[in-house]
């Protein structure tokens, strides 16, 4: 498992440790753990090549130049460019608050023999000092490395200008950026990013994940991240975390020799219309690729759904005319007219977990949902989140955790908020949000959330939680997603067929 911890949190953890160890140890820590990633990447094993033409691979001999802001991160770049600079590269730090830089540091730096250059925030904008602005541009283009140390967790809000005209002279170039701790400009706490943001392509990062490390849009700004661990103890909850293979693998159900098809689970399946008889098609199929001990299908399409999949008990009536199932899944394709809602209601009048995705969240009643004492598990994109809430797609997009935690508390149920990266949250606010990172581009195709629906609702069969059966749902199906995709388009069916492989592979570990 990953976890992401608040800043709080964070902060919490560190004057404990702090006041156990020696001043400045823990800086000197972090310090460490930068100047390694560092050296590695310039060395030509880091996520990007940083290593420019006339130049060899290795510290020695290369241009390293380190972005100050007013704080602890500003330090922790510091002593890592001291220890560069002691093995032979060039360094220069460029103070953008030269009163405020970490004294330390700047000493450490100084005595490695490190340049040290300010280069005040306030002067950006300021004729007087376009000829320094200019230099020290070129001074970014020209390095074979640039360190973000700007802000760390005590940032608040996007870059000024000062620092994002630097950070952006140094992406227009391409020159490899390394992120102290996270990139500056985003919010660590939310993911949420307020202005100008440094974009890095690596990101060493200390103590814990912060959310804005795993959460859209703030992940995008980090790059490739990698966890020193400092001695942290972090106790309680995570603000968020996200699920490896073996997480998932302990997950999964497995069939016991007593296992019979009832015991695996029984999963009910409302979807399709005849207008979109595909959806349902398509669910069926996600759901008999996890594991289900069978699927009952109710609804117009069930002449579709035998036709490709013998094994499916269905029937056209009402879901609750079935028979018994141990999960319903009511949503995908169903359309948007009466006997659609007369159905979302049906289903949801039984006292077993219920999915409801797609065309099924137009027909939710707040208040109902809050009163059943079966789990509940809503699986909105963007879009449908939006509606849920009142509010406009682009606030959802922007403000991931915080919509998708919200709709879980409103709406008493655990909600699977669907994206690059697929958030889970339970509506127990003390669980930490769950961060899905499985999935692919390729992924954002039609019928594709079908499967998923089928696969989350035939895990909720098999008895796992609404958190851990969307949890571990969006990881097998992101990861059977990268199978069939293996850099090719997929479409649905393809997604839904590589189930299986993405199982083995969870299994195998
Ligand atoms: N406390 C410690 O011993 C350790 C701290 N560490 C580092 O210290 C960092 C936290 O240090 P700080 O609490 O000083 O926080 P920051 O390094 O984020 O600095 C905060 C200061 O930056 C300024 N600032 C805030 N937002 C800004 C913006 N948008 N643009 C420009 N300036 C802005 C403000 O003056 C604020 O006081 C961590 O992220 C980590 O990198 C690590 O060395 C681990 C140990
Ligand atoms: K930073």
């Amino acid at each position: 498992m990953r976890h992401a911890h608040s800043v709080q949190a964070v902060r919490a953890a560190e004057s404990e440790l702090m006041a156990r160890l020696p001043e400045g140890a823990l800086m000197q820590r972090a310090a460490a753990g930068l100047a390694a990633a560092c050296a590695a990447l310039l060395a030509g094993r880091g996520p990007v090549p940083a290593v420019r033409p006339g130049r060899g691979p290795g510290v020695y001999g290369a241009r390293v130049v380190l972005l100050v802001g007013a704080g602890g991160n500003g330090g922790d770049a510091l002593y890592a460019g001291a220890r560069l600079a002691r093995r032979g590269a060039g360094v220069a730090a460029l103070l953008l608050a030269p009163g405020k830089a970490h004294r330390g540091g700047l000493t450490a730096l100084a005595a490695a023999g490190g340049e040290i250059i300010e280069t005040a925030e306030e002067t950006a904008t300021d004729p007087a000092y376009a000829a320094h602005w200019h230099h020290v541009e070129r001074m970014l283009t020209r390095a074979d490395l640039v360190v973000d140390g700007i802000t760390g967790l005590g940032g608040r809000g996007g870059l000024r200008t000062g620092a994002a005209r630097l950070a952006h002279a140094a992406e227009a170039d391409k020159v490899p950026v390394v992120a102290v701790d996270l990139p500056s400009g985003i919010d660590a706490d939310t993911g949420e990013v307020h202005g100008p943001a440094v974009t890095a392509d690596l990101t060493v990062t200390f103590g814990t994940h912060k959310p804005g490390l795993l959460v859209d849009p703030a992940r995008e700004h980090a790059g490739t991240v990698r966890l020193i661990d400092i001695g942290l103890d972090l106790p309680g909850p995570a603000a968020a975390e996200a699920l490896q293979h073996a997480d998932v693998a302990a997950l999964l159900p497995r069939p016991a020799p007593e296992s019979d098809k009832y015991r695996r689970g029984v999963v009910g399946i409302c979807a399709g219309s005849a207008r979109y008889p595909g959806a349902a098609v398509l669910c069926v199929h996600g759901a008999l690729r996890t594991g289900a001990g069978a699927v009952r299908y109710a609804g117009p399409g069930d002449q579709a759904v035998v036709a490709r999949f013998p094994e499916t008990l269905v029937s056209s009536g009402l879901p609750s005319e079935a028979g018994r199932v141990q999960a319903w899944v009511v949503g995908p394709g169903l359309g948007e007219d009466e006997e659609a809602g007369r159905r979302v209601a049906d289903v949801l009048a039984q006292d077993v977990p219920v999915l409801v995705d797609a065309d099924g969240l137009r027909f939710l009643d707040r208040d109902r949902l809050r009163a059943r004492t079966a789990p509940t598990l809503l699986t909105p994109h963007a879009g449908e989140a939006a509606r849920l809430l009142g509010v406009e797609r682009e606030h959802v997009e922007a403000a991931r955790l915080t919509s998708v935690r919200r709709l879980a508390s409103e709406y008493g149920a655990t909600v699977l908020l669907k994206g690059s990266t697929t958030l889970v949250a339970a509506p127990d606010e003390s669980m930490p949000v769950r961060v899905n990172a499985t999935g692919t581009p390729w992924l954002a195709t039609a019928g594709s959330g079908d499967v998923l629906s089928g696969v989350a609702g035939s895990l909720l069969a098999a008895g796992l939680s609404a958190r851990d059966a969307a949890s571990a749902g969006a990881y097998l199906h992101g990861l059977a997603a990268r199978h069939a995709a293996d850099g090719a388009p997929v479409d649905a069916q393809d997604v839904a067929g590589a189930l299986p492989a993405a199982w083995r592979d969870v299994k195998r570990g």
